[in-house]
């Protein structure tokens, strides 16, 4: 379980993100929704230990991951916006390339490698240089890299940003069938992306977590139909108060 304490961080005056708690369960798919800059990505980039918190802890499993953090890292990675392949190697030594990194041997790093070009459907495009890809199969290859090393946690920044809709389609699909095997924290502008994937979101609006719940918990709670009605009406909350 990772909990959330009042995770605060400023730069200068600008306060990205503000005395934010929360807690996520094992196996949970959750997203973070929240217009620009509103402190998502500086959310996870705390979460998974390349920020420093102003204020505030994260505590996963019971320890502080700012006081162990070399080993808070093994537990997690991240697929972030930028895309973190390398454009003149293949889509197979891109994978094999970060399973090393990640100490497999050799032999390991070629069996995870089919692993993950099957899981993530890459298999007919192995030997194709990461630069020849579409955007939507780049962002897969970015994923599956972020999977390969078995991490019981994983963050997803706007994994379908800019792809078209059967990019997006095919790479829910992928999501969805690896849904419960890891934590899985996403964060994402698109609100029918959060209704396709997570079990619970949580709605940031200027560093803040204004609303937190299942998609149907928050459509009872205020009283809307769609996940899209709830959205605009908490950050216009949010707007009358600030
Ligand atoms: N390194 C930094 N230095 C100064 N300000 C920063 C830095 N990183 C983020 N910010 C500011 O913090 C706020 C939150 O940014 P963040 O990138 O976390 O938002 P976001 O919700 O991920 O936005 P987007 O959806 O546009 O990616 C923004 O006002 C941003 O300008």
């Amino acid at each position: 379980m990772i909990e959330i304490r009042e995770l605060t961080k400023s730069f200068g005056e600008r306060v990205a993100v503000d005395h934010l708690s929360l807690s996520i369960e094992k196996g949970e798919f959750f997203a973070l929704l929240g217009s620009n800059g509103a402190g998502k990505t500086t959310t996870i980039k705390m979460i998974s230990g390349l920020q420093t918190p102003t204020n505030g802890d994260i505590i996963i499993d019971g320890m502080s991951i700012f006081s162990n953090l070399q080993q808070s890292k093994q537990l997690m990675n991240i697929s972030p916006q930028e895309t973190a392949v390398a454009p003149n190697l293949s889509v197979k030594e891109n994978l094999e390339f970060t399973a090393k990194i990640y100490g497999f041997d050799k032999n390991e790093a070629i069996i995870r490698a089919g692993e993950m070009m099957e899981k993530f459907s890459l298999t007919d495009r192995a030997k194709a240089k990461a630069k020849t890809l579409s955007g939507g199969l780049q962002r897969r290859l970015s994923i599956a890299m972020a999977m390969i090393s078995n991490p019981r946690i994983v963050f997803l920044d706007e994994p379908t940003l800019g792809l078209d809709v059967r990019a997006r389609r095919d790479l829910w699909n992928i999501l969805l069938g690896l849904k419960g095997q890891m934590t899985i924290i996403l964060t994402t502008h698109y609100l029918e992306e959060v209704e396709a994937l997570a079990d619970r979101v949580g709605i940031m609006h200027h560093g803040k977590l204004c609303a937190l719940g299942t998609v149907d918990d928050l459509k009872e709670q205020y009283n809307k139909n769609s996940l899209e009605e709830v959205f605009l009406s908490v950050t216009e909350e949010m707007e009358v108060l600030v």
